[in-house]
């Protein structure tokens, strides 16, 4: 529901706006209530329109029903029914996002068909008619006023007209708020900005603005409008979209050129960010957070897209020994989890941009299932070894225009951690996870006063403030969650079925990418060679030879029988407590266990939740607490 910029409006004493305003009277001369005190009947019918829109819908289906009786008769009523209400449950799945609101709209328009087509038969002023219209819109009505968009919409009304005395009393003298829209989670608006006042003089003043507005803190937040400096967009969040974890829903993508759902701003509308473009190429990207805030969730995101979309190849780098991108092996082109192996896969990468730069015939690299963009997933990037600079450097300056996108997650954005300045320059898109400081932020995004990675709650997740072509806005996204299963599903449908390297790549990509390790009994789709595949030496370029190890260390580690939860959890904290105050790390408790990181980090919450664990002075390391070593000295 969209509400016009109304004019500044004085309240008659019954119609006291919400804000509580400093209205000066002047004490002596005390105002007789006259004529002009009272509201015309055409004013408050327009004001209090939306409470009264059940009524005014009444008069309308019985007027509708009485000229339907008199020209159109029922078969032709029925039709117009029939079309209108169609038409209303298509619009309804476009326009709301909530089911009960979509089965709402449903339910009147068939209401009202129905009595329409009654009164086309026989007559408006029939008397049952009447009184079965009457029940009706009583029955409609009470879940509309019930409403609380409705509630929120008349409460904005109400700011709107009171915004002039809000201005002044908040410094804001002289703006307008206007084009304002409520929606499931708040409401938004423009505020068009005295001369000289920019959207940074409004987002100074917002707790000032909140407070006036007897808003909870935090649910204000104000952004600069693209097009003009003398406006901010501003946004009152009442229902947090973020709230709760947002499962990702499994929609494939349709090709690498669509752009990624990351999950909902906090307004609720959908951030989208690209991979890739045919007109600028891929766009690398880097998601940084300290550890647990999200960035391996992320990675999971993008690897979804990327194996879902027919043009597009994943390779991935796991330096936690394969513990996070090991799920997505089977439908992996190239899966490296030792330094070695990344390095052999980064220079290989290297080579294939010569040889893709050798055969381009135009200036962006086109995706297409016979020449996919090769999707490279670096987790923890800091573990990369300093001798693959150059490569990562050469990939990431070349790689843009000739089909090869980075995405790199690392807990610490320095130079150094994602390679070199060089590389850092290179990766426009990026991802800010929670920080524990806003220093620590200022290497990932540009402005940490409008959007501060550090006040990020810590139980929140996955949330993240993204800049990317297109995704510039300053506001919280809450990325979608692939939860194990999804990840899971996903790998079966898709295994199989990924487009195979063209062959220039390959070729380039040599005998490290022919000889790369692979687990014949997780890609049985490998033992043949698949479409556009080359076949070398009597070898298929991408398949090994199961006989031929790797020469580094073998993927799956050494296989131990699966621990019970039970046994699991005493492993924990046994590994907890054996590592005394120093701490110790995620993936080093992930391996005492044998679970995964999701599991080990509900452990670890639920730990600290009861204080038998803390925080270690090492950045990412727990150590637990004298509660928990005296638990287990009473066992
Ligand atoms: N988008 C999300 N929605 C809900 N929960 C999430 C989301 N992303 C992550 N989590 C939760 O936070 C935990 C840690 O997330 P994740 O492993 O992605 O963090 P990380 O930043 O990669 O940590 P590390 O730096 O230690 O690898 C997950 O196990 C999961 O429970």
């Amino acid at each position: 529901m969209r509400t016009r910029p109304t004019r500044p409006r004085q309240f008659g004493r019954r119609h006291q706006p919400v804000i509580a305003l400093t209205v000066k009277r002047d004490r002596r001369r005390p105002r007789r209530r006259d004529r002009s005190d009272v509201e015309p009947l055409h004013v408050l019918a327009w004001r209090y329109r939306y409470y009264l829109a059940p009524i005014y819908l009444t008069f309308l289906v019985w007027g509708g029903g009485a000229l339907a009786h008199r020209w159109l008769g029922t078969g032709m009523t029925l039709l117009v029914v029939l079309v209108a209400v169609a038409a209303a449950a298509f619009w309804t799945r476009r326009a709301h996002d909530r089911r009960v609101e979509r089965a709402y709209t449903v339910v009147v328009a068939a209401t009202v068909g129905a009595w329409l087509v009654a009164a086309a038969c026989l007559g408006a002023g029939h008397p049952v008619l009447l009184r079965v219209l009457a029940v009706a819109a009583l029955l409609c009505a009470v879940p509309w006023w019930a409403h609380h968009r409705i509630r929120s919409q008349v409460r904005v009304e109400r700011t709107v007209a009171a915004w002039p005395s809000i201005a002044e009393a908040t410094g804001l003298k002289g703006s307008k708020l206007v084009g304002v829209v409520v929606n499931t989670w708040g409401w938004t608006g423009r505020l068009t900005l005295a001369a000289g006042q920019t959207a940074r003089d409004v987002m100074t003043k917002l707790r000032t603005v909140e407070s006036v507005l007897k808003l909870p803190v935090g649910s204000l937040r104000a952004e600069p409008c693209p097009d003009r400096a003398d406006v901010a967009l501003v946004r009152v969040v009442h229902a947090d979209p973020h709230r709760k974890t947002i499962l990702w829903t499994g929609k494939p993508a349709r090709s690498i050129a669509v752009p990624l759902e990351v999950g909902p701003y906090d307004d609720g509308d959908t951030c989208r960010v690209p991979l890739f473009d045919q007109v600028t190429g891929t766009h690398h990207a880097l998601l940084a957070g300290t550890n647990g805030s999200g960035k391996s969730g992320l990675l999971n995101l993008v690897a979804c897209h990327v194996v879902t979309a027919p043009d597009a190849l994943l390779w991935a780098i796991d330096l936690k020994g394969g513990m996070e991108l090991r799920p997505w092996w089977p439908v992996c082109d190239w899966l490296a989890t030792t330094t070695s192996e990344a390095a052999d896969m980064l220079a290989a990468l290297r080579a294939v941009v010569d040889a893709r730069g050798q055969v381009a015939r135009h200036r962006v690299w086109q995706s297409s299932p016979a020449a996919p963009v090769i999707s490279v997933l670096i987790d923890e990037a800091a573990e990369l070894p300093a001798d693959v600079v150059a490569d990562l450097e050469s990939v990431a300056r070349r790689g843009r225009a000739l089909g090869v996108q980075l995405v790199l997650a690392t807990q610490y954005p320095t130079a150094n951690a994602v390679g070199s300045t060089q590389v850092r320059a290179q990766l426009r898109t990026r991802a800010a996870f929670r920080f524990m400081k806003t220093s620590e932020a200022a290497t990932v995004v540009t402005d940490t006063a409008a959007t501060d990675p550090a006040t990020i709650r810590k139980d929140r997740p996955g949330c993240c403030f993204v800049e990317a072509a297109g995704a510039e806005r300053p506001a919280l996204v809450r990325c979608y969650w692939v939860d194990d299963a999804a990840v899971a599903q996903v790998v079966e449908t898709w295994r199989g079925r990924q487009p195979a390297l063209d062959p220039v790549s390959a070729r380039a990509a040599g005998t490290a990418y022919a000889r790369r390790r692979i687990n014949p009994e997780e890609r049985p789709d490998l033992e043949k060679p698949r479409r556009g595949e080359e076949v070398e030496q009597g070898t298929s370029v991408v398949v090994a030879e199961p006989s031929e190890p790797a020469r580094t260390p073998t993927a799956s580690p050494p296989q131990q029988s699966r621990l019970t939860n039970e046994e699991a959890h005493a492993a924990l904290r046994t590994a907890l407590l054996a590592a005394g105050n120093d701490g110790t790390n995620v993936e080093a408790l992930c391996e005492a266990c044998g679970r995964r990181k999701t599991w080990v980090y509900r452990e670890l919450d639920a730990l600290e939740e009861q204080k038998m664990i803390t925080r270690a002075r090492r950045h990412g390391y727990y150590r637990a607490t004298r509660r928990l070593r005296q638990e287990h000295d009473g066992r």
